[in-house]
């Protein structure tokens, strides 16, 4: 690397300062506050985007300068900021710091209230500092930051010490999400005992939220063109958090003429579908009461019973799955599906490091890429990385996240095309927020390919699931 194009990150630094300093200029100057005016100015999509150039020019420029080795080393040694996060969220330390005030707490007076030893705890607190996530103020003393701060659920300390299981009730779910990445793989084993985690799961996934833009899921879709009184099925759909801002935005339960009257039915596994129920009852009754909104439960690898679905959502729900698991949940869709049912596939689309080209018109494994609406063919231009680099890892780390827990995945807009497919679907449409890669895909209703017809029999599934399998697990099967 060149230092012109070292001297060009450093200029793409400069102007997008330049651009957040602008529309800060043009805000009212308050102090850091998580509720200022000055906080919600981040979701500003030029602020967005100046922040993700600073990211991944930063980020570039630092693996440019820094020593191969020490970089390497860096990438290797990492793994253990995520433990060191872990126990900030579980031992309640960014409660007890917010107790403390600016001026922070030494770490002898935090042990004493959470139990960690001191000497160990001071270490794991200076690493996180060291990483931006809080501060050491004077030695041995740590104060919360803007960072560590978002993960204060607002309770005081003893409180949390008193009944831990209640830590994330009433909260943004971020704290939640923050502690539950060890114990993803045993979430979804039926009968789960551990009421605690499944509660703070769908907490947690209250908190994913913060990965799109506000409201994104409105503009996903063209839900305007819908019929009057349609069916959305919310297949997955949690405790329905993405069906409840569509009902509040399209089902008031006015009889207004214009109100488009949309009905949902939310599916999921029973443990979920109760925890749903209530949150609905405490949130907006009147929905649930009216029949605009119903939860069911019902498991995505049966056939689906609703035969009359407008739309089919699933978020966040195949990037849980690997391929041939992700083809039964769509192929159960397909085949409960109308011509005119569209499926809204809402998931990360993970970027290629490289420049796409579109050019050829299929992907790998089938399924026509050209003539996607909104998709892009990169991120940035030169000298960053097509992909935005740095400012792009989070998705990356999810990828990995979903691989080593569940066996699942994020996957690129050609994989997405592809296993739609497989299942029968086209994909024709591709929104994202600006400088946002949670993408909302939309497909609809198209020919069966070889597998998928193959998938119609329970044993052609069993048999092209194990012959998947097979490859990594030798699981033996006979042939259909
Ligand atoms: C990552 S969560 C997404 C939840 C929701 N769509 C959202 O965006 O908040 C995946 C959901 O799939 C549900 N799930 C897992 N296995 C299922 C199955 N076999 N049938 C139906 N739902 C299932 C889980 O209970 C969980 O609520």
């Amino acid at each position: 690397m060149t230092f012109a194009v070292l001297r060009s990150l450093h200029a793409l630094i400069g102007d997008a300062l330049d651009d957040i300093e602008r529309v800060y200029a043009e805000s009212e100057n308050v102090p850091f506050d998580a509720n200022s005016p000055s906080e919600s100015l981040t979701a500003h999509p030029v602020v967005i985007s100046a922040v993700n150039r600073i990211v991944a020019a930063a980020g570039q420029m630092s693996a440019t300068v820094q020593i191969p080795f020490l970089t390497l080393c860096d990438a290797g040694m990492g793994f253990h900021l995520p433990s060191c996060l872990r126990l900030l969220e579980a031992t309640h330390t960014v409660e007890i710091l917010r107790e403390a005030g600016p001026e922070g707490l030494h770490v002898k007076r935090i042990a004493e209230k959470n139990g960690v030893d001191k000497n160990k705890l001071a270490h794991i607190l200076r690493l996180l500092a060291t990483h931006h996530i809080l501060r050491e103020v004077s030695p041995d003393v740590f104060a919360n930051n803007r960072l560590s701060s978002a993960l204060d659920t607002g309770k005081s300390s003893e409180e949390l010490m008193r009944s831990p299981e209640t830590k994330y009730n009433d909260t943004n779910g971020i704290s939640a999400f923050v502690g539950m990445w060890y114990v993803l793989p045993t979430l979804f084993v039926p009968d789960n005992p551990n009421r605690f985690r499944l509660e703070r799961f769908g907490k947690a996934m209250t908190g994913t939220v913060s990965w799109e833009v506000p409201g994104a899921v409105l503009n996903g879709f063209d839900w305007q063109s819908l019929p009057k009184g349609s069916t959305i099925v919310d297949v997955g759909g949690g405790i329905g958090s993405t069906s409840m801002l569509l009902a509040h935005a399209y089902s008031d339960g006015s009889q207004d003429d214009d109100a488009l009257g949309l009905k949902f039915v939310i599916q999921d596994r029973e443990v979920v579908v109760d925890m749903g129920q209530k949150a609905w009852k405490a949130k907006c009754p009147e929905l649930l009461e009216s029949g605009i909104a119903q939860f069911q439960v019902h498991d995505f690898f049966t056939p689906q019973p609703i035969k009359n679905a407008a739309v089919f959502i699933l978020r966040v729900v195949l990037h849980d799955w690997p391929d041939a698991f992700a083809q039964r949940i769509l192929l159960r869709l397909r085949e409960a599906a109308t011509p005119d049912t569209k499926l809204l596939i809402a998931d990360f689309v993970l970027p290629l490091a490289c420049t796409d080209n579109f050019e050829t018109s299929q992907s790998e494994e089938g399924g026509e890429i050209t003539g996607i609406q909104g998709a892009e063919t990169k991120l940035a231009p030169a000298p960053l990385l097509p992909n935005l680099g740095k400012a792009s890892a989070n998705v990356y780390w999810m990828d990995m996240t979903m691989q080593c827990m569940f066996n699942g995945q994020e996957r690129t807009l050609r994989e997405i095309v592809s296993l739609a497919h497989s299942a029968g679907w086209k994909v024709t449409k591709v929104t994202k927020a600006p400088g946002s890669l949670f993408g909302h895909i939309v497909a609809r209703w198209a020919g069966l390919a070889r597998d998928a017809e193959l998938l119609h029999s329970d044993r052609g599934w069993i048999y092209l699931h194990t012959k998947r399998l097979g490859r990594d697990l030798a699981v033996e099967s006979e042939e259909p």
